[in-house]
């Protein structure tokens, strides 16, 4: 059995992606923002109070036939940009991509922060990590990945996010045809809960890759591509314009300059971000200057592999070998 869902960006700065997923009977659609970077899902629903809740479409367990209390069962997340939500718990039908799973931990929130009230694309987020890091008490939920890895044709899945275009999350199986190169892995280091790995070297426009490795995680959760300042340094000493803003709390540069490419090593080929996924966007409508894709990790203490590198390859997400795939795209 194989699952495969589209996938749009929020907005014209790919800020995150949206995946719509089936829950309950009869189905109750909500668009969720898949993150291989924590191992919750959770949902605005009736339990959320009407002023955070307004504007997004929310989940009623009291409307869905299969939805069942998991009795005494809390959770509570804070991401890495300080963002968080909390609630109960119930168990229900979990459909993505044509594929379900009967019953699966879904959270309600009954508290969100500023950050979820605001963003009303989005109804939560489904987790993709490793199941170590589901926050719910007093015994922790598997993820939807994980209640499908074993009925699945295979325990993968792939991501395929694209540049203000339509991608993929593909469950069970690997669709080669949307890579251009061959499939490199390596090992994935999953104990933190992340898609941890390591990067064996990085050159900036098209130069030969050095060998200076790069230990980060995979999270489609996070926009950008957030790394060490020596790395951040070295690539944007390569862009005439840019300097640190301290308003925007990031490098940013003239819109109008031609950026060169970042390349990273991993499973024995070479990933290539071409210049223009680093221009992400404008400061604000209209501007001439405009923020960089590749920013520093200096405050998080871990780098990450965001979307704007996630969306140079396929990357395959594989929990039965442990490992990671990138794939040229
Ligand atoms: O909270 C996060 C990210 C936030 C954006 C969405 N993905 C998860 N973490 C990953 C990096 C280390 C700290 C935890």
């Amino acid at each position: 059995q194989t699952g495969s869902a589209n996938t749009n960006p929020s907005d014209s700065a790919d800020d995150e992606y949206i995946t719509n997923v089936s829950i309950g009977t009869p189905a109750q659609v909500l668009p969720l923002d898949f993150d291989t970077g924590s191992s919750d899902l959770w949902v605005f629903s009736s339990e959320t109070p009407k002023s955070s809740a307004s504007g997004h479409v929310t989940y009623s367990p009291s409307k869905s036939s299969t939805a069942k209390k998991l009795s005494g069962a809390s959770w509570s997340i804070t991401y890495g940009d300080h963002s968080s939500s909390s609630g109960d718990v119930y168990t229900d039908k979990v459909t993505v991509g044509g594929f379900s799973v009967s019953s699966q931990a879904v959270e309600s929130a009954t508290k969100v922060s500023t950050q979820f009230v605001q963003d009303t694309v989005i109804s939560g987020l489904l987790g993709l990590g490793f199941d170590v890091g589901n926050t719910v008490k007093p015994r922790a939920q598997k993820t939807w990945f994980s209640n499908a890895a074993n009925s699945l044709a295979q325990p993968l899945f792939t991501a395929d996010l694209k540049h203000q275009q339509t991608g993929s999350y593909n469950f069970g199986f690997i669709d080669t045809t949307l890579a251009k190169g061959p499939i490199g892995y390596t090992p994935a280091d999953g104990s933190e809960g992340y898609w941890g790995f390591t990067a064996t070297g990085y050159s900036v426009g098209g130069a030969k890759l050095n060998r200076n490795s790069i230990t980060g995680i995979a999270d489609t959760g996070t926009t950008l591509l957030l790394l060490d300042d020596d790395v951040v340094n070295a690539y944007y000493n390569n862009v005439e314009s840019a300097q640190y803003d301290d308003s925007q709390q990031g490098v940013v540069f003239d819109c109008s300059e031609d950026l060169p490419s970042f390349s990273f090593g991993v499973g024995g080929t070479t990933i290539t971000i071409p210049g223009s996924l680093i221009n992400l966007t404008p400061v604000s409508d209209g501007s001439s200057t405009c923020f960089g894709g590749l920013q520093s990790s200096a405050d998080i203490g871990i780098n990450i592999f965001g979307d704007v590198a996630l969306k140079a390859a396929l990357v395959v997400f594989d929990l039965g070998n442990e490992r990671l795939g990138w794939a040229q795209k």
